[in-house]
């Protein structure tokens, strides 16, 4: 793996009122690897992943991402970096007046200067991609299954061939074959595509299958990163009732002890 660092946190303080959600946060994000992000419900997980895409502007800190100062930048050159990465939300935020084509040829309107046939031809490989048949380009957001909302999510996210990935809890809701269907396609897709993944999940199976380090949020900042390995040697007891609970062995295909 490159050592290099597409994502640089230091710093990071969000408040909300009076409630601090981070505080002095540091972390990187390497070139071409998956980073699992987990926490405790409420211990900023989406407010992180938010302030590095741009959509809350934390109270305090430094974020670099592809080398871009993203909350010094000018809005073009925000603008420029944003257009190397792709998001995808828990709930896939589709526009629900658009089909699954038109929601993920939106983002290559504003960026791409391509033809209309073009722009949906891309579309179509990102579709074909992700695992949905070629007709679940014409259907309306309503119209698919759970499991095939996520993978059009996950076209959109990757409508401009970004560098960066991030997934917001990707696997929430999906039966535990759809998820594993879901973590298989990222692994491959990581692999093929080169992809930095930003993931945010509850999701320990997700966790050992996908990810090849995780940082984990408590006490308002990264308290550890580390493989899933180092994870259940940590001293603290957050970590510890997450990593080697029964969901944990089962994860990992051991016995609970
Ligand atoms: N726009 C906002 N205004 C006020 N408070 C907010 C806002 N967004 C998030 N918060 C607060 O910030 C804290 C962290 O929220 P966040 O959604 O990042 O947690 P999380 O770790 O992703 O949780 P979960 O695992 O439950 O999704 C919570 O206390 C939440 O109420």
């Amino acid at each position: 793996m490159d050592a290099e660092a597409v994502i640089e946190i230091r710093g990071l303080t969000n408040r909300f009122g009076t409630t601090v959600v981070h505080e002095d946060l540091s972390l990187d994000v390497m070139r071409g690897e998956v980073l699992g992000v987990v926490g405790a419900s409420g211990s900023g997980k989406s407010v992180l992943l938010r302030s590095i895409v741009g959509l809350q502007t934390p109270s305090a800190g430094q974020i670099t991402m592809l080398g871009t100062d993203v909350l010094g930048a000018s809005a073009a050159d925000r603008a420029a970096a944003s257009a190397r990465t792709g998001v995808m939300f828990q709930d896939g935020a589709l526009f629900s007046a658009l089909t699954v084509r038109e929601n993920v040829e939106a983002p290559m309107r504003e960026r791409l200067a391509v033809d209309a046939p073009t722009r949906a031809a891309l579309a179509d490989l990102r579709i074909s991609m992700v695992g949905l048949p070629p007709e679940a380009g014409d259907l309306y957001p309503a119209e698919l299954s759970g499991g095939m909302r996520k993978r059009a999510g996950l076209a959109r996210a990757l409508s401009l061939d970004p560098e960066i990935l991030f997934l917001d809890e990707p696997t929430a809701g999906l039966d535990p074959i759809g998820a594993s269907a879901f973590d298989a396609l990222l692994n491959s897709l990581g692999e093929a595509l080169g992809l930095t993944v930003f993931l945010v999940t509850h999701d320990l199976d997700t966790l050992q299958a996908t990810c090849d380090r995780i940082a984990v949020l408590a006490q308002r900042r990264v308290l550890v990163t580390g493989t899933m390995a180092e994870m259940r040697e940590v001293d603290d007891p957050w970590v510890q009732s997450y990593f080697h609970g029964p969901r944990a062995h089962a994860a990992l295909g051991q016995e609970a002890v």
